[in-house]
């Protein structure tokens, strides 16, 4: 049964898809979602719809997201299951809402190519290239998930996707009920 790694109830499990931006967060998590039927949130589109943020930080060229905003908006919609979240980072969202933690990561010039094409340059693209160089996201991970749940994938082309989704989608049916 999902949740059996949380001790909660749910039919479904939650899947947090994180990682450095550029590394195919929202690609992989929409690609998941349409195979499955579960539900993509993407963290960053809800903060800007539903203004869960302290407004834009110029330096890092951002919203300066409301971490407990976001957290009201989604404790009665993990509680559900079948949700996928992705975010750029993952140290603050409650342990118990994931089944699962996918941890997507990039070779640093494929990235660097997918982050100037976005517009990012200066510190911004160093300090995202450094926090993939560094493993940053993986790390978060590891401090704020058991370690059975967190997986990395590597996210350098599009047959990767198709292998990432393909074998998330499988675990997903296996935790399902005969
Ligand atoms: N594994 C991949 N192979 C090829 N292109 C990718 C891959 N992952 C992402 N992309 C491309 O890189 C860009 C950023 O992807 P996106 O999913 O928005 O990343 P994130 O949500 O992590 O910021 C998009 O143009 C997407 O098509």
């Amino acid at each position: 049964m999902a949740g059996s790694n949380t001790g909660t109830r749910r039919q479904r499990p939650n899947i947090l898809i994180t990682g450095t931006p550029g590394t195919g967060k929202s690609t992989t998590a929409a690609a998941l979602a349409e195979a499955t039927n579960f539900r993509h949130i993407c963290v960053g589109d809800l903060v800007k719809e539903k203004n869960l943020h302290e407004g834009w930080d110029d330096k890092f060229e951002c919203h300066i997201i409301n971490e407990d905003l976001v957290i009201d908006e989604l404790e009665d919609i993990m509680q559900g299951g079948g949700i996928i979240v992705d975010y750029h980072g993952c140290d603050f969202f409650p342990e118990r809402w994931f089944d699962r933690v996918v941890v997507l990561q990039t070779e640093n010039s494929v990235l660097y190519d997918r982050l100037t094409k976005r517009g990012y340059s200066g510190t911004k693209l160093s300090n995202n290239l450094e926090c993939e160089i560094f493993q940053v996201l993986l790390e978060e991970a590891r401090d704020s998930y058991k370690e059975g749940i967190v997986t990395a994938l590597q996210s350098n082309t599009v047959e990767d996707i198709s292998n990432n989704v393909a074998s998330l989608a499988d675990w997903i049916g296996s935790l399902r009920p005969c």
